[in-house]
């Protein structure tokens, strides 16, 4: 028997974990390997490393295997987890063709992986389903506003073809899925290169450079401790009330350039903040509604406030060994950016 806890299935599982060495997937399979399941983690390593899951090499319940899940994968396993993606705004541009065939050859092959096998295949989508919400908060029946064929469309879009995958296996072939959207997510880790906001605000802090705020620092994120965020994955995989799609993250909103300033107060750093363009068709806000998390997931809802979950992610960033970490793509956030924000904008 597992260990009892809470969202813990009955019996031991065989889980194929794609994306695992990512930032996500790597505290996943930490989890999963504790609770004594046999974990099969998949990952190209396009943006992660192995150093994420160094810790993990060793156990006797964990198999690491370098695939690409654009590429059929066979395996005898009762549970998946595909969370193989590029998921910074920065990867995901950077090969745009190559993100889309992730999100959707990466799930067609899974999903007839599931399909074979009998297991139950949970996809992580995203917050980026919704688009540029015109709704606040986001619930799972807004159908989005999202631009076909703009420089995000490949992660959006993708996505939400994967959605479109998923529920049509589940109609057409019975197979058991469950499909989350994942909101804004940080915590120990995160890539140092990772180009999502609070990884690179803590670098600039800690390393004194300047606060890179792109546009006038006023759209809106809701940021998640990725310890809440892996509970509530658990817990969903292994709920039988609902196929989903539901959102799971912290509805505590904030602005970038609040943000900003409290990396700036808890780092005790001196450096200043700037501002930048803003990249192309980035959301101005972002809230999850929650009510089917709590609902479906034993009252499951955030424990880890920002303020809290920065000082813990400030200290890992402290203690990281920069001469293992290599910046896996240029940056191209701003490369079709249209308008240039002068630098005292705010
Ligand atoms: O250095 C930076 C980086 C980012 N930002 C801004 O901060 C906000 C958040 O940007 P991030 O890159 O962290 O993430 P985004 O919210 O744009 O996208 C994310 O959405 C949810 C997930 O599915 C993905 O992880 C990712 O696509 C954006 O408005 C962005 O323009 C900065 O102001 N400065």
């Amino acid at each position: 028997m597992a260990t009892g806890t809470v969202g813990a299935p009955a019996e031991f599982q065989r889980v194929l974990v794609t994306g695992g060495a990512g930032f996500l997937g790597s505290h996943l399979c930490r989890r999963l390997v504790a609770e004594g399941h046999e974990v099969i983690c998949l990952d190209n390593f396009f943006t992660s490393q192995r150093i994420n899951i160094a810790d993990l090499l060793d156990k006797p319940n964990f198999e690491l295997v370098r695939h690409d899940v654009t590429e059929p994968f066979h395996a005898e396993v009762d549970q998946i987890y595909n969370l193989a993606c590029p998921a910074s705004p920065v990867h995901y541009q950077y090969n745009p063709i190559k993100t889309m065939k992730t999100s959707f050859m990466g799930s067609m092959n899974l999903l007839g992986l599931a399909k074979r096998t009998k297991s139950r295949i949970l996809q992580a989508s995203t917050s980026e389903v919704y688009g540029d919400p015109n709704v606040s908060p986001q619930p799972e029946e807004y159908w989005g506003h999202v631009n076909p064929n703009g420089v995000r469309s490949c992660y959006d879009e993708g996505k939400r073809a994967a959605e479109t995958l998923f529920f049509d296996y589940y109609r057409q072939n019975n197979v058991d899925i469950r499909v989350l959207r994942i909101f804004n997510t940080f915590g120990p880790g995160m890539h140092p290169y990772d180009g999502r906001v609070v990884s690179n605000f803590i670098m600039q802090a800690l390393q004194g450079r300047d606060i890179t705020i792109y546009g006038d620092g006023s759209q809106t994120r809701s940021f998640c401790f990725v310890d809440d965020l892996i509970e509530g994955m658990v817990r969903f995989m292994n709920q039988e009330e609902t196929v989903g799609p539901v959102n799971l993250g912290n509805p505590c909103e904030f602005t970038i350039k609040e943000l900003a300033e409290l990396v700036v107060e808890l780092t005790g750093s001196t450096s200043k903040i700037i501002y930048m363009p803003l990249p192309n068709d980035d959301p101005k806000q972002r809230r999850p509604d929650i009510t089917k998390a709590k609902k479906y997931l034993q009252n499951w809802e955030p424990q880890v406030q920002l303020r809290d979950g920065l000082q813990k992610t400030i200290e890992y960033f402290k203690n990281l060994d920069m001469r293992r970490y290599k910046d896996p793509t240029k940056h191209t956030a701003h490369a079709n950016s249209e308008k240039l924000l002068s630098t005292d904008a705010n």
